[in-house]
């Protein structure tokens, strides 16, 4: 039997393409594609949902499929620690239903992150830049916070102290945001669709991990997966490794 599956924010870049992955998986069928003004009652029927609109509309929507007994996959990014909260309250009483957050879907930006976060014990420096095409809405990139979020936790429980940084005098910003106390940098590029460095510095070397995806079928493997497993995992789970034996 097909799982069939809504797409939200199906007219948008990433809604478009996740709709053509769908529709060419035997195992799934396209039961809804929604955008906005589109009526949410035809979410019921499907067993789950991908997002992908907005920051400020994901929760909302999240709402809706859970409402309605559909488990969601939430790829839209700017789901900051609020949001995060607001989706445990979506789940509150919902016995059974899946929500799962997921910054990146591509394998190579996933193991990026989990590398950067095994090599930020041994580095006294790190910094993040990430590169998108100028349509992005948020920045910094859900996947830089989550980036900086695991690195962060890594130099805590390794003891680590403040990055070195004698910066005091910086009027415009030029060092950028500070997620969890790591400094990340937000290019927007005609020409790119997403790229992520990390920058690792220690005395007399320095260790760069970067990824980049070319091409919007990069995240559609990782749709897929996600669409096939959320409901094995009850309540509210962030990131697709949860899914990936990363060892
Ligand atoms: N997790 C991952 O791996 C990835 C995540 N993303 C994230 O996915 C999100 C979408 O990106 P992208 O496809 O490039 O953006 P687009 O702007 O191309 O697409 C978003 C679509 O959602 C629609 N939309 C807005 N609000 C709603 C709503 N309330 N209900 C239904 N549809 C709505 C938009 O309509 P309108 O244009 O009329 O507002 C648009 O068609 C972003 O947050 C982005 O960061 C992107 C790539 C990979
Ligand atoms: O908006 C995008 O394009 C992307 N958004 C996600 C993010 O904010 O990290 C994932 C990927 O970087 C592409």
């Amino acid at each position: 039997m097909t799982m069939k599956v809504a797409v939200l924010g199906a007219r948008g870049r990433m809604g478009s393409t996740a709709c053509r992955a769908v529709e060419a998986a035997p195992d799934l069928e396209l039961a809804a594609g929604l955008d906005v003004g589109d009526d949410l009652a035809a979410l019921v029927g499907a067993d789950v949902a991908v997002d992908f609109t907005r920051p400020d509309a994901a929760v909302g929507n999240a709402r809706a499929c859970v409402e309605r007994g559909v488990s969601v996959v939430i790829g839209t990014s700017g789901i900051t620690a609020e949001r995060q909260a607001e989706l445990e309250g979506v789940l509150e009483g919902a016995t059974g239903a899946s929500v799962l957050v997921v910054p990146n879907f591509s394998i190579g930006a996933v193991l990026l992150t989990r590398f950067a976060a095994t090599a930020a014990r041994f580095y006294e420096s790190v910094e993040i830049v990430e590169m998108h095409h100028p349509q992005k809405i948020d920045a910094p990139s859900g996947t830089a916070r989550r980036t900086a979020q695991l690195v962060a936790a890594a130099r805590r429980e390794a003891g680590l102290g403040p990055l070195p940084d004698a910066t005091t005098d910086d009027p415009d910003g030029a060092r950028g945001a500070r997620v969890d106390g790591i400094p990340v940098h937000a290019v927007r590029l005609r020409g790119m669709v997403a790229s992520e460095e990390v920058l690792l510095g220690a005395p007399g070397e320095a260790l760069t991990l970067r990824h980049d995806s070319f091409d919007r079928e990069s995240f559609m493997p990782g749709v897929l997966l996600a669409l096939r497993r959320v409901r094995e995992r009850p309540g509210l789970t962030v990131g697709l490794e949860a899914y990936l034996d990363l060892g």
